[in-house]
C-alpha cells in the first residue's frame, strides 16, 4: 500500500512510530506499557501486529481470542501453528497485518510492540520513512526463563523470533533487567523525542 492509502486508513499521519522488537519474555509489552503510561493515551497508542492475527486465528479455529491476547500460557499452545498460519497470509500480502493493526491508530505517536520480521519493518519504512524508529528490548535468557520462557524448537529458532536478530540498525537498545539502569532512565531520550514529536 502507498502512503496515501495508509493515511486514509489511519485518518491522521503519525508524527513518530516507535517499533519494538525483542525475544519472547524480553518484556516488549511491559516496556511499551511504561511508555504509554508516561506519555498518556491521548499522545500514544499501542499497535500490536499480532492482534489482528490472533483475532482472525481464534475465529477460524474456535478459540478464546482474549486468552490468546494475554501473556499467559494459553497462547503458547497455539504459537507454532499461529506462526505458520500468519506466514501463509503474509506470503500473499506482506503488509496485511500491518495495515489491519494500524487501522484504528489515531494518536500522534504509535508504539508498535511486536515487530518480528523484516517485511514488517519494510512496510513501515515504505509508508512512514520519516517517522519510523526501531527499538530493541533485551533480557538475559535466565531472566526470560524466570518470566516463563521455555525454549521451543520451531519457535525460538524460527523467523518469528530471529528475523530481526541481525540486519537492523536499532536506534535504541533497552536492557530490561533489574541490574540495568531504570527503565525511566533508559527511556528518557525516547520519551523526550515522542513528546517533542507530539508537540507537548
Ligand atoms: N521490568 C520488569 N519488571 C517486572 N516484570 C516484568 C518486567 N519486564 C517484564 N516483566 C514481566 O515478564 C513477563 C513477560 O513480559 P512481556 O512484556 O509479556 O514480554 P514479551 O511481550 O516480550 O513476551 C510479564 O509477566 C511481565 O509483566
Ligand atoms: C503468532 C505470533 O503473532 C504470536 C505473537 O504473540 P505475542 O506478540 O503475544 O508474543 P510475545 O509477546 O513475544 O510472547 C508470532 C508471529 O510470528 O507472528
Amino acid at each position: 500500500m502507498d502512503s496515501s492509502a495508509a493515511l486514509e486508513s489511519s485518518h491522521l499521519e503519525p508524527k513518530l512510530i516507535l517499533i519494538f522488537s525483542g525475544k519472547r519474555k524480553s518484556g516488549k509489552d511491559y516496556v511499551t506499557d511504561v511508555i504509554v503510561d508516561r506519555l498518556g493515551e491521548d499522545v500514544c497508542g499501542v499497535v500490536r501486529l499480532s492482534a489482528p492475527l490472533k483475532q482472525a486465528y481464534a475465529q477460524e479455529h474456535g478459540l478464546d481470542a482474549e486468552q490468546l491476547a494475554s501473556s499467559g500460557p494459553y497462547k503458547e499452545l497455539y504459537r507454532a501453528d499461529m506462526i505458520s498460519w500468519g506466514e501463509a497470509r503474509r506470503l500473499r500480502d506482506p503488509g496485511f497485518f500491518c495495515r489491519l493493526a494500524t487501522r484504528g491508530a489515531h494518536q500522534p505517536v504509535w508504539v508498535v510492540s511486536d515487530a518480528r520480521r523484516m517485511s514488517d519493518l519494510r512496510w513501515f519504512w515504505a509508508n512512514f520513512p520519516q517517522q519510523t524508529r526501531c527499538v530493541r528490548v533485551q533480557s538475559r535468557e535466565e531472566t526470560r526463563k524466570r518470566r516463563g520462557w521455555i525454549y521451543t524448537p520451531g519457535v525460538d529458532d524460527a523467523e518469528s523470533e530471529c528475523g530481526l536478530d541481525t540486519g537492523v540498525d536499532f536506534h535504541w537498545i533497552i536492557m530490561n533487567e533489574a541490574d540495568a539502569p531504570s527503565l525511566d532512565d533508559q527511556l528518557r531520550p525516547i520519551l523526550a523525542l515522542a513528546a517533542e514529536a507530539a508537540g507537548r
